[in-house]
This record gives C-alpha cells, structure tokens and sequence, in this order.
C-alpha cells in the first residue's frame, strides 16, 4: 500500500485489514494516475478483481479534499451491500448513505440517481465525484438507458464533476472512453485463475447434456468442491435439480447427508414460521438439498435464497443450478461453473447468450482466498458442436457495447419526459442536442459506425415520440415551446414506465364507477408489476374461477391473470403458500408484488386527481392499505394502528375479542398466541387512542 497517501493508507488498512497490497490490477489504476487527476476514468478489470476498492480510494480521496461523493450501482441489492461495506469507514468521519443531501459518500441506484439530475440540482451542483460501479451495463436494454441519460445530464449540469466508471472489459471501449471523456485503464489480471473449456455429451459417453453435469457433480464430491450450474429458465433450474438430486443421492456419505438434512430443515422452516404448509415447491426444494443441490429463481422466498447462498458459502450444499439474471446481484463465488445452456428464448425464438454474458457467469468460477484456479465448463451436444463453441464463447469476442436508448422505446419517452418536465428542453432542437449528447448520439454521430443521417434518424425518432406524449397529453406545445402537463410531470416524478401511466390514465377516464377488482386486474397488466408467474402447464381454472367471481372474464388467463388472482387473495388473508398451492403459481413474490401494487394505486389515485376525480380517494386509500398489509377493511385500523402486530395476530385479536378493545385487558391479548407484554401494551394504547379519535 506504499503507493497511498500516508492517509489513505492508514483508512484502507483499518477499514480492510484482510487486504495487504493492491493487486496488479488496482496497481494499473494507481500507476495510471486515477488517484491524483481530476480527469474522467473508466476503469475495466475483471470481476471479482477489486473495483470496488478503486472506487472506495477514489471517493476517500475526493472526500479528503473537501469534496462530497455519489457511488450508483444498478441494483439495490447491490446498494444495500456496498452501504454495508462503506459503513466502515465512517470510523474516520465519513458518514455513508444512501442520501446525497446528507451524506459524503452516498450510495444510490441508477434510477435514482437519473431522478436526482431532473429535479434536485442544488444537490447534484454540490457532487465533486461520481462513480459509477457496473459501468457496462449501460448497453443492457432496461438499466442503460438510465444510466446513460443522468450520465448525460450530469455532466451538463456539473461540468465540473468528475467520474470514475468501474466496468467489465468491453470491446469498444475507446469509444465509450470517448464519448465520456475519459481515461482508460485496462487489465486481465484475476485473482483466481479461470481455466474455460467446452466439455461435449461424447467425450463422456453421456446420453445428454445432464448426465455431463452429473459427472461434474460427481467430481464435486469427490474433490469436495463445489458448482453453480447456470440453465436457462426457472423451471429448468428445478427440473435439472431434480435429475441430479435423483441420481447422486447414493453416492453421497453419511455426514455429508446429515448436513444436507439440517439445510433442508431450514428451508421448511420458512413456511413453517409463518404457520403456514410448505409449497410444493418447498417440498422439492427441500429433497433436492437433501441430495445436496438447490434450485435458485426468484419463484423462492427471500429468506430461501438467503439460506441456499448461506450454505452454499458454508460448503453445505454441493451445487446450485440457477437462471443467470438473479445471481447477477448476488456475491456467490464457486469453483466450477458449468453453463448448460448457451441460448435463451426470445420472441424470435432460441437466441444464443452474447459472449458478454458467457463471461460474466464464467468470471463466478474461482473463489478468492479459496481456489488456485477456477473452472468454466460450457457443454456442448456434441463433439463438433464443442468445437464451433470453442471458437466462439472461448476465443470469441466480446461483443461491442451500444446504446439502447433509442430502441428501447419507453426510455426514450421518460427521458423527454425529463428533459420538458425539469425545464431543460422547451423545443425539438433542444431536445436533438440532449441526444446528441448522449453515448447514443456519440454513436450515431461520432462513433466508427456512425453515419451522415445518424443524427437526422435521431430527430425523427424525437418528433416520433413527442408526438405520441402530446397525443397523451403527456407534455403540450405551450407559448413558450413543449412543457409537461400535471400528468407529465407526475410520471417524472415517478419510476414507472409511460406504458403504464397511459394505461391507467385510461382506466381511470373510461371507468364509470371504481371496481377495486377490476383496477387489481389492470395494475397486474402493467409493466411494472412483478408477476406471480405460473409455475407450469397445470390447469389455470382456479385463476379464471376467481376472477370470474368478481366480474372479470377471460378467455386464456396468464401470468398477469395469475397475479391479478393471486392479489386478490392477498387482501382476503390469504397466505403465500396457499395462493402457491390454490393457483399452482410462483407466490414466494406475492408480498413485494402487493406492495408494489399499493403503490401503484397512490400512482393512479393521483392520475384521478389530476382528472379531476376525487370521489375514490377513501376507497383507493382503503385498497393500497388492504395490498400493503394483505388484509380486508375491516382490520386496517389495528394492522396501522399497532406497529409490527401484522394481520394474523391482528385477525385474531378481533375474532376473538371483536373491533371494540376498550375493555379488554392486557392479560386477556397476551392469551393470544404471539402477543406479549409489549405488543399487548402497544394494543391497550391503540384502543385508547381509537375511544379518543
Ligand atoms: N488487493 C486486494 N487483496 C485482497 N482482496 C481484495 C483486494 N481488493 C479487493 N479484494 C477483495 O476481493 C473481493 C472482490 O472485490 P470486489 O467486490 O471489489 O471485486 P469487483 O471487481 O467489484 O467484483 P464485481 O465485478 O463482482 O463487482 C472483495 O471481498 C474485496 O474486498
């Protein structure tokens, strides 16, 4: 660490004693300069090879000289553990957050860090230092928009602010460097060797490509290591467990099995704590991992997954099988990563994994501290197919990064949504400029594949879309140039997509009378609900039955009618694991998804106001309560009324005593399971204060 200032030194050394010298990598960063120069970095190291600690030195040292510091990451998981890790270092005066306004280094997501350069510029005007981590995503379809456009308006903003992106090796990256102005520094080194091959089912004799991945596991046992085994869908992931749970289970020994066993005990022991049967999917979960591999989607329960990645650490479970997008934010590091599947279904059918992809899931193979080499095993059908694979995951190139700003459509409405909305565009040229200046602009303008009518495209793509938002009466040509309805401006204040706010604006302009089931059924079919999606081809009666029941018929009921039926049991007190077990559907979700419903209904309760609808204000207030807490009208007063009571203690308080608590003593709530002293004081003050109001 001798290439630190004495004091930065001395921060690192306390704050990450485990680390004792930066590696080659982070020593190319060092060397370049980035820790001195008030120029923009990118900086593309492998994964797992120490960005972070890069970004860690870059904030301190900015924070040193008096200046204030944005860390953005694309998810919150990945916020949530970089909080986590910075907390540490407020040991030396820094205080850490996720709140620019009060923080020296704030940690924030991309989307909000794009909300911050629409509205809160006194803040953004005050930040010395951005950085920004997973740099490359900002050529994934959904999150690079966002990036790139605050990226963007930053910089125009802030002229001043500097930017260190910490990326993945990327192909073009002296354009992107370009484009951003900045320096670039590059290196291979990996902590962990990778050793990457293509393994095919003849070079075993194998009938299919499962019994490849058996052997692998069967080394697993023998070489006491382990392996993330990525396949394409969740159901794959369940259906590959199963096969290698089936097979291996004989073969594994006695205390190895004993400790699978307590593993799968923890896993039961999610429903179970909420007093509820296991799923089917919990049972065939739990026997998988009684065979020592796990399935891992986001169909689990939180708490499920938390356990699996906690024992997989642990060296309790031999193998997970998982889809690649959800291990994306997760820290889980293996020996051996085996990719079963190479392609993805795709509206166009099959479509092969781009190499970047293949990369990023082979980088998970080696564990720092644990392996001297990590292994990557893609598997081919056959020898010859191996072959054309070797060339072109193994040897092949990355491929170029680009914007996606312009195809994808909705990014580009909420970005000139943005610019109207927060006054930084008033007419189509300025506009065109925004745009210009955006990596997709450089691209079509700059860029080695630009060409003379890039920019022209660009200006009837924005007349294309500016249409379509006046037509919405989303934004309106006023007497000084384009300017953002109340309706517009609501969505900018917003994270959801125009798709959905015109959808509900809709809904709520043709709707005669507020139907709650029939609102449920139109947030579930808006692109920002997760959905609790099906499980499989089992019958969908149950769904259309239910939604029949409340006036809503339809002819073939998919994963928005699953998660329209699945809502409306959640505010019936219905649980996770009986709507699982009522609609065969993926219910691990229902909460998050509820809760995001009930935001949404604020969502269009503001869209009613702005149409001059206040009439449903009591009911809409009543249904988000009833999402949020998952329980009907009549136990919202107590559910609110009492922190941390929750709906069943809450149920059965009023089944056994009724809504009026006035007269019931503390010693009669604390005969109610769970309640005790303290909640059973909590109570007694909520009926006070009710006999008062
Ligand atoms: N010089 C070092 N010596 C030892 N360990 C280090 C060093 N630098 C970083 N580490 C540790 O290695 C692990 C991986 O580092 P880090 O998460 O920064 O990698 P990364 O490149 O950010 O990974 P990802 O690409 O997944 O974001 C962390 O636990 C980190 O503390």
């Amino acid at each position: 660490m001798k290439f630190l200032n004495p004091e930065l030194r001395k921060i690192i050394t306390d704050c990450y004693p485990y680390i004792e010298s930066l590696n080659p990598a982070q020593m190319s960063a060092v060397e370049a300069g980035y820790l001195e120069s008030d120029e923009n970095f990118i900086i593309a190291i492998p994964t797992a090879s120490g960005k972070t600690l890069l970004g860690v030195l870059a904030a301190i040292q900015a924070i040193m000289d008096g200046g204030r510091v944005i860390y953005t990451v694309p998810l919150i998981s990945i916020q949530n553990e970089k909080v986590k890790e910075f907390r540490e270092l407020e040991k030396h005066g820094i205080s850490v957050g996720k709140d620019p306004r009060t923080s020296d280094l704030a940690v924030m997501v991309f989307e909000s860090f794009d909300s911050l350069t629409r509205f809160s510029w006194n803040t953004l005007r005050e930040i010395d230092l951005l950085i920004v981590d997973e740099f490359h995503m900002i050529g994934e379809y959904s999150r690079g928009p966002v990036i790139e456009s605050a990226i963007t308006r930053a910089r125009k903003l802030n002229p001043a602010m500097r930017i260190v992106a910490l990326s993945a090796t990327l192909s073009n990256m002296d354009e992107i460097g370009e484009w951003l102005g900045a320096r670039i520094v590059e290196h291979d080194y990996r902590p962990v060797p990778l050793h990457r091959e293509v393994l095919d089912t003849e070079m075993f004799g194998a009938r299919d490509k499962n019994q490849v991945v058996l052997k692998i596991l069967e080394r697993s046992i023998s070489e006491d290591s382990q392996t993330l085994a990525f396949v394409s869908t969740r159901r794959f992931t369940e259906s590959l467990a199963s096969y290698l749970a089936d097979r291996i289970k004989k073969k594994i020994p006695g205390d190895l099995l004993e400790r699978f066993d307590e593993v799968a005990e923890r896993i039961l022991d999610v429903p179970r704590a909420s007093g509820s049967p296991p799923t089917s999917t919990c049972l065939k979960l739990a026997d998988c991992i009684r065979a020592g591999v796990a399935f891992h989607h986001a169909g689990l329960f939180n708490r499920q997954r938390e356990i699996i990645e906690d024992e997989f650490r642990r060296g309790n479970i031999l193998m997970i099988t998982a889809t690649p997008s959800l291990m994306y934010g997760v820290n889980l590091p293996s020996r051996t990563v085996v990719i079963r599947d190479y392609t993805r279904w795709t509206g166009q059918g099959p479509q092969r994994i781009p190499v970047f992809d293949y990369e990023q899931m082979s980088g998970r193979a080696g564990r720092p501290l644990y392996d001297d080499i990590g292994y990557s095993y893609l598997i081919a059908k056959s020898h010859d197919e191996a072959m054309e694979l070797e060339e072109y995951y193994v040897n092949g190139e990355v491929e170029r990064t680009n914007s996606r700003l312009m195809e994808n459509r909705d990014a580009l409405y909420r970005q000139i949504i943005a610019q109207v909305a927060s006054g930084l565009a008033s007419t189509t040229e300025d506009l065109l400029e925004f745009f210009r200046e955006t990596f997709y602009g450089y691209q079509m303008s700059e860029g080695p594949f630009s060409n003379a009518f890039g920019l022209d495209s660009i200006q009837y793509e924005i007349e294309t879309a500016t249409e379509f938002l006046i037509k919405n009466r989303i934004i309106y040509p006023g007497p000084s140039g384009l300017s953002a309805t109340e309706f517009g401006i609501l969505i900018a204040k917003s994270s959801y997509s125009v798709e959905t706010a015109v959808k509900l604006h809709q809904f709520a302009s043709e709707m005669d009378e507020l139907d709650i089931y029939r609102l449920i059924y139109e947030l579930a079919g808006t692109p920002d609900i997760p959905l609790i999606p099906f499980k499989g081809r089992k019958s969908r009666d149950p769904v259309r039955e239910r939604l029949m029941e409340h006036g809503i018929f339809v002819m073939d009921a998919g994963n928005s009618e699953a998660t329209a039926a699945a809502l409306i049991e959640w505010i019936n007190e219905r649980t996770e694991y009986e709507i699982e077990n009522a609609f065969n559907v993926y219910a691990a979700s229902t909460r998050r998804t509820a809760y995001e419903a009930s935001r949404l209904v604020k969502f269009f309760k503001r869209i009613c106001e702005i149409q001059g609808v206040y009439g449903y204000t009591g009911k809409l207030d009543v249904l988000a309560a009833r999402l949020y807490y998952g329980v009907r009208e009549d136990i919202i007063p107590l559910v609110v009324g009492v922190r941390g009571l929750g709906r069943v203690r809450a149920r059965k308080i009023v089944e056994t005593f009724g809504e009026d608590l006035r007269h019931v003593r503390k010693d009669e709530l604390k005969r109610i399971d769970g309640i005790g002293e303290k909640l059973a004081e909590a109570i007694r003050g909520y009926a006070e204060r009710s006999c008062q109001s």
